[in-house]
């Protein structure tokens, strides 16, 4: 059945009550892992796929449990590609790599037409190996590994918050810095402009921009943004996105925040969450030494490239934020931890709460110490297993792309 909206879609902060989520439940794609490609394919270590599928199920029962409605974005795909013209436009951009020469492309694209929609739905998500097809052969098949890809798997589509983002009632489809998941915003562009849930919904950014990912866009409070600027976002990146922010009145405040280009520290996310309206949780390594830039709309110009955006000096993030959020102080919580425990937390991903709602957050079980912290601050922490979903480096925020946030109330 054809999912159908529940009302508005759309988020203005990090810890309204969440509503609607949109998660990937891992499938045929991680058993495309192996040693000699996991590194590419951004993975530390090789799951185990039904372990993994059952930790994720549990995560999903958690949040439905708490009233979220879990969307599954392969349920949403194939819904979207009961449509001729949608599956004419997946088939043709998973093609358009330039590794497959025309014979192949001729002979996958007539192959891929005849598949229904779920298969397709796998095809475009576990990929198709060289050894896997049954016609097409010459000069590409010939020289190519029999294990090559002809279409690269995704297995990093389970961290559904990098690919698209919410901001307000738009969704920012977003452009993905890795080769390895590059092809994942054409599956979430596709969603939201073919299916029949997301029809009317305006979008902003896009997969042919400057690269933005999810992961490194925090929303501070209703029209501050804080965007992570590092290994995955790039300066011309925050600059887009705040541009198209202020013309499309979706915040005030845009602030960059420079993040070191490490594989440990890729998103925003990896070393701060917000855990309510003016709490966040952050590596504890970097808390005296992030900084952030503020952008503001200096003059709307007439149009996105014509506007004049003000940008600050740098100023703590903390300091920065606050004043943006207008709140005497963001507090950060002490987590009090040796800096060789908050390394290894931080790894895995204690960092990377997703919260619930305000004061609410899940939290992976493993990070025993940042967890009593929070418990300690007063935060409920959601416990949820991810021995295995971890190890492609992303915790309970990576892994799930809030489409309802209720507004947060005033008091
Ligand atoms: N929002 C996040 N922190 N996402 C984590 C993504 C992890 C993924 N393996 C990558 O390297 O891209």
């Amino acid at each position: 059945m054809v999912s159908t909206p529940s009302g508005p879609h759309g988020a203005d902060s990090e810890v309204g009550r969440l509503a609607t989520v949109m998660l990937h439940r891992p499938g045929n794609e991680l058993k495309r892992l192996t040693p000699r490609n996991n590194d590419r394919l951004l993975f530390d270590g090789i799951p185990w796929v039904s372990r993994a599928q059952d930790e994720h199920d549990a995560f999903a029962e958690t949040l439905r449990e708490r009233g979220v409605e879990v969307l599954y974005l392969t349920e949403l795909l194939t819904e979207t590609l009961e449509s001729e013209l949608a599956r004419n436009h997946a088939i043709t951009s998973a093609l358009s790599g330039l590794h497959l020469g025309d014979t192949m492309r001729r002979y996958l694209a007539q192959a891929l037409r005849e598949l229904s929609p779920t298969e397709l739905t796998d095809v475009l998500t576990a990929g198709i190996r060289n050894d896997e097809v049954r016609g097409g052969h010459g000069l590409v098949t010939s020289l190519l590994d029999p294990h090559d890809f002809l279409i690269d798997p995704l297995p990093n589509l389970l961290f559904t918050r990098d690919s698209s983002v919410w901001v307000r009632d738009r969704v920012a489809v977003t452009s993905l810095a890795m080769p390895a998941r590059k092809r994942e915003t054409q599956l979430t562009e596709l969603i939201y402009t073919e299916h029949p849930r997301f029809a009317g919904t305006r979008k902003i950014h896009g997969w042919h921009n400057e690269h933005v990912e999810g992961g490194d866009v925090l929303l501070l409070a209703p029209g501050v943004i804080a965007v992570g600027v590092g290994e995955r976002t790039t300066p011309a990146g925050v600059e887009r996105l705040a541009r198209q922010v202020f013309h499309a009145d979706l915040a005030h405040t845009v602030l960059a925040v420079p993040i070191a280009q490490e594989r440990a520290t890729m998103h925003l996310d990896t070393v701060c969450t917000m855990v309510d309206v003016d709490k966040v949780v952050m590596y504890p390594n970097v808390a005296d030494t992030l900084r952030a830039v503020t952008v503001t709309l200096a003059d709307p110009g007439s149009d996105e490239s014509d506007l004049t955006l003000s940008v600050s000096d740098s100023e703590p993030f903390l300091v920065a934020a606050a004043k943006a959020m207008q709140i005497d102080t963001l507090h950060q919580i002490d987590t009090g931890l040796d800096p060789v425990t908050a390394e290894r937390e931080q790894w895995d991903d204690g960092n990377n709460t997703l919260a619930l709602a305000p004061r609410v957050a899940v939290a992976y079980e493993r990070n025993d110490e940042t967890n009593d912290r929070l418990e300690d601050a007063g935060i409920e922490v959601v416990r949820i297993a991810g021995s295995e979903l971890g190890s492609g480096r992303g915790g309970p925020r990576c892994m799930s792309c809030p489409i309802v946030r209720e507004p947060l109330r005033v008091d």
